[in-house]
């Protein structure tokens, strides 16, 4: 009982179907395994994954063909229970489809189905000879001569269409055409097994009269023929847990400390609801500028300042900020977070695990393509670069914007003023240079080639104060007539920096 529990929820990955979709949206780790295997291969794919399952995974045929067969099997007595469907017909075909459908054969028999098997070309193969030699000794009855269609469902409740899988090409051959009818005829519910028989494994039926299979279980990942336009109302499972993590996922970037990412996002969610994050080899890169098309952001997290990194193929993925900051709301401080995307894929992945992996969370979340220009930034020397802890600035941004709208910056070789003026009066804060450098982070340092005022408008540096959480440190670049650069070193991995063009004193005139 126990080991029947433990292999369906091993082996079986629901795609698409309503019906038990909340047992699996909260059995965590499942979910994860199931949207990353939701990418649809054409036929050539299938061929070359299932190549590579046996040359560079060194999986054998016999151990592919079990854990198919055991999926199989296991899909079919969750979707139609031997309480309604206790009878059942499999129909084998001359391949490896034909063989998922014998070692199915042998499982359904253990879920207590009475099972029967037609297998009119058999492959004079040990591998075959052996799970048929099987399926007589755990009692599957031997069908040699099929009834009429119509007359199956005097005999059998479900058909099993083990008949082709993703190496059929049609038309089906004179001599197993009724292998076919009885599976588009007999008005039976047919569970498919990885391919509906008689489909073009990319293009789905060809025809009104194709078989409507009522389930259909797709092997190792989903063919083109599966998309929801083609199976329509049948149900979907994905089965056989042999695909290595590595093939699917190209794209990995984990950090022990899920705070960084939630303090990014923290810091970027308010001036921007979408951004393109660009990854590669190097890390991850965000440039964008703002809702109103005043300031931009540029994010850069290395990838040496990740935990993990791995970025098969340069990928940009547009996300909704909002979208993104709710999900990581729901992870703990302490949690890890690892960031997962397929290729092509139109969804990405964050995971989050406690510290003893006693709680793994999943959660998807829809791509954007965004169509979003990429504004060169140019190196520029700057006239005056100052220093000052980050809580310090927050804190005169805040009190400054009592006063008015903006904020005037004036760096002299005295030290830096910060001043706001408006109805109620006036301010100035002034930092010197800290005279000995004990605790770097509280210092004030400023560096001054030329001296420089510019005024900069309240909201926006108070909006780049958002990031404060993420360094000890701000760094300040001004000059004349340059946007004002604000740094924030995230310590270990990057940085993010806001820059705002300063506001132009309006002409009496
Ligand atoms: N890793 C994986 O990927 C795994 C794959 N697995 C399973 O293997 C399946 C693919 O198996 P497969 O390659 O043996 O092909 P499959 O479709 O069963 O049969 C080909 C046979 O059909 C015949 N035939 C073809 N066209 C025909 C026609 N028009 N009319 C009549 N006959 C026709 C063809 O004959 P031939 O043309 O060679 O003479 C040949 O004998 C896959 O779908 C999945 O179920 C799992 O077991 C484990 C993991
Ligand atoms: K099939």
């Amino acid at each position: 009982m126990f080991f029947n529990k433990f292999v369906r929820t091993a082996f079986l990955f629901r795609v698409a179907n309503s019906w038990s979709f909340n047992e699996m949206a909260c059995s965590g780790k499942q979910c994860s395994e199931l949207t990353r295997n939701i990418s649809y291969l054409s036929q050539d794919n299938a061929v070359a994954l299932d190549q590579d399952l046996f040359n560079e995974y060194k999986f054998s045929v016999d151990q592919l063909m079990e854990l198919a067969g055991l999926s199989v099997a296991t899909a079919i007595n969750k979707a139609f229970p031997t309480s309604s469907y206790n009878t059942a017909l499999i129909i084998c075909g001359p391949g490896n489809n034909g063989g998922d459908g014998l070692v199915a054969a042998r499982h359904m028999t253990l879920f207590g189905y009475s099972v029967s098997i037609y297998y009119p070309k058999r492959t004079p193969k040990p591998l075959y000879e052996n799970l048929l030699w099987q399926c007589e000794n755990f009692g599957v009855k031997i069908v040699e001569t099929l009834p009429p269609p119509n007359e199956l469902k005097n005999q059998y409740k479900i058909l099993v269409d083990a008949l082709f899988g993703f190496s059929f090409k049609p038309p089906v051959r004179d001599a197993l055409k009724p292998a076919l009818e009885a599976l588009t005829e007999s008005e039976l519910p047919v569970c498919s097994v990885d391919i509906p028989s008689g489909w073009d494994v990319e293009k789905g039926p060809a025809s009104n009269n194709s078989l409507k299979p009522a389930l259909l279980i797709s092997l190792t990942a989903p063919k083109l023929c599966s998309k929801p336009e083609f199976i329509k109302n049948a149900r979907h499972f994905l089965g056989g847990r042999f695909v290595p993590p590595e093939l699917t996922t190209m794209f990995e970037a984990r950090l022990l400390k899920s705070s960084i990412l939630k303090k990014v996002l923290e810091a970027i969610k308010d001036l921007l609801t979408q951004a393109t994050f660009d990854c590669d080899d190097n890390g991850i890169q965000l440039q964008a500028m703002d809702n109103s098309h005043v300031a931009l952001v540029s994010l850069s997290l290395r990838a040496d300042g990740f935990d993990k990194y791995r970025c098969d193929r340069n990928i940009s993925m547009g996300m909704n900020l909002g979208s993104m900051s709710k999900i990581l709301k729901c992870a703990g401080d302490k949690d890890t977070v690892t960031i997962k995307a397929q290729d092509n894929a139109d969804t990405v992945t964050f995971v989050f695990e406690s510290p003893n992996q006693e709680k793994v969370s999943d959660y998807e979340m829809k791509l954007m393509n965004l169509d979003l220009e990429h504004l060169g930034i140019p190196e520029t020397e700057y006239s005056c670069t100052i220093r000052l802890p980050s809580a310090e600035f927050a804190r005169m941004c805040r009190d400054l914007s009592q006063f008015g709208e903006s904020i005037v910056i004036s760096c002299t070789k005295e030290g830096v003023k910060f001043s706001a003026s408006g109805d109620i009066g006036s301010a100035n804060i002034k930092l010197a240079q800290t005279a000995s450098i004990d605790k770097e982070d509280e210092a004030v340092i400023i560096e001054m080639d030329e001296p420089v005022t510019l005024t900069f408008a309240c909201q926006y540096l108070n909006y780049f104060t958002k990031a404060t959480s993420l360094s000890p440190q701000v760094q300040l670049s001004m000059s004349a007539d340059v946007p004002l650069v604000v740094e924030y070193r995230i310590p270990d991995i990057g940085h993010i920096r806001y820059y705002l063009a300063p506001k132009i004193e309006e002409d009496d005139n």
